[in-house]
């Protein structure tokens, strides 16, 4: 690690957030406990609501996807109206969302939940998003060498923006050029780096993505992207093997774009 030479061809940078822009504590040790204690909440609150009812609907079809999976939590369908009814939905609703965490799952129908229950949580101060002191100037910098920026996380779009939104750094919204979920494709997937790369209106040779996870590293560079991996504090540690296969930073200060001194 040191100064990492970025390739001439590359004219866009994919950003990855847990364990990138972003500490994995944040995610771990605020952002999923607190869905974990107020889900039940949330859901009484909110049950009536459109917007709660499509995450209902999008989890329930999740579950039966889920079926064959030891442990999954199927979710009945409200067969009358009355709070005894719901209730009874509720808790299945409450036990498929921790089963699912439990296994770190990245389904879209739990990210888009999730992305809404932290609505309140930023809005009302009680979350700050967290982000690495190197990552607003290196951006700010790759920005002014007309470098174009984008977010790729298994977290929804509308969880990212609140995380920028309303970050440790204030409102960095307007650093990013684009946001990108799993609603393109999952991050182990080369398929969703071609689509994000048609998506920006370029190559993928075009692109750098940064990340933490070398299964995500392996599935952008198989598309033909550029890829480095993220060192970061609390981050999973790399083999030997890993650790010499890949360019590595741990900061994006150490990103040398071709036109830096
Ligand atoms: C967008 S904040 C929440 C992060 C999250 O839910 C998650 O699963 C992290 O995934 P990433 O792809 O950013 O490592
Ligand atoms: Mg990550």
């Amino acid at each position: 690690m040191g100064v990492l030479s970025v390739p001439a061809a590359v004219r866009a940078v994919l950003l990855d957030i847990e364990g990138t822009t972003t500490p994995i504590a944040f995610v771990k040790d605020t952002l999923f406990p607190y869905i974990r204690d107020h889900v039940q909440e949330y859901l009484r609150a909110h049950w009536e609501e459109e917007e709660c009812q499509q995450d209902i609907s999008l989890l329930r079809k999740q579950a039966e996807e889920d079926s064959n999976l030891a442990g999954v939590v199927p979710i009945p369908p409200e067969t009358e109206t009355g709070e005894e009814d719901s209730e009874r939905v509720i808790k299945a609703v409450v036990d498929n969302v921790h089963w699912q965490m439990s296994l770190d799952r990245k389904t879209t129908a739990l990210k888009q939940l999730q992305g809404h229950m932290w609505r309140a949580a930023y809005t009302t101060g009680r979350v700050k998003g967290e982000v690495f002191e190197d990552v607003v100037p290196a951006i700010r910098k790759w920005r002014e060498a007309g470098m174009k920026v984008y977010i790729y996380s298994s977290g929804s779009v509308e969880a990212q923006k609140l995380l920028f939104g309303y970050s440790t750094e204030g409102d960095i919204l307007e650093l990013f050029d684009g946001h990108f979920d799993t609603k393109i494709g999952h991050k182990v997937e080369s398929e969703s780096y071609k689509r994000i790369a048609a998506s920006i209106g370029c190559s993928t040779d075009n692109i750098l993505f940064l990340t933490d996870v070398t299964q995500e590293a392996n599935a952008a560079e198989e598309a033909d992207m550029h890829v480095a991996v993220v060192i970061r504090p609390g981050n999973a540690g790399l083999t030997d093997d890993e650790k010499s296969y890949y360019s590595l930073v741990a900061s994006f200060s150490e990103l040398c774009l071709p036109s830096s001194p």
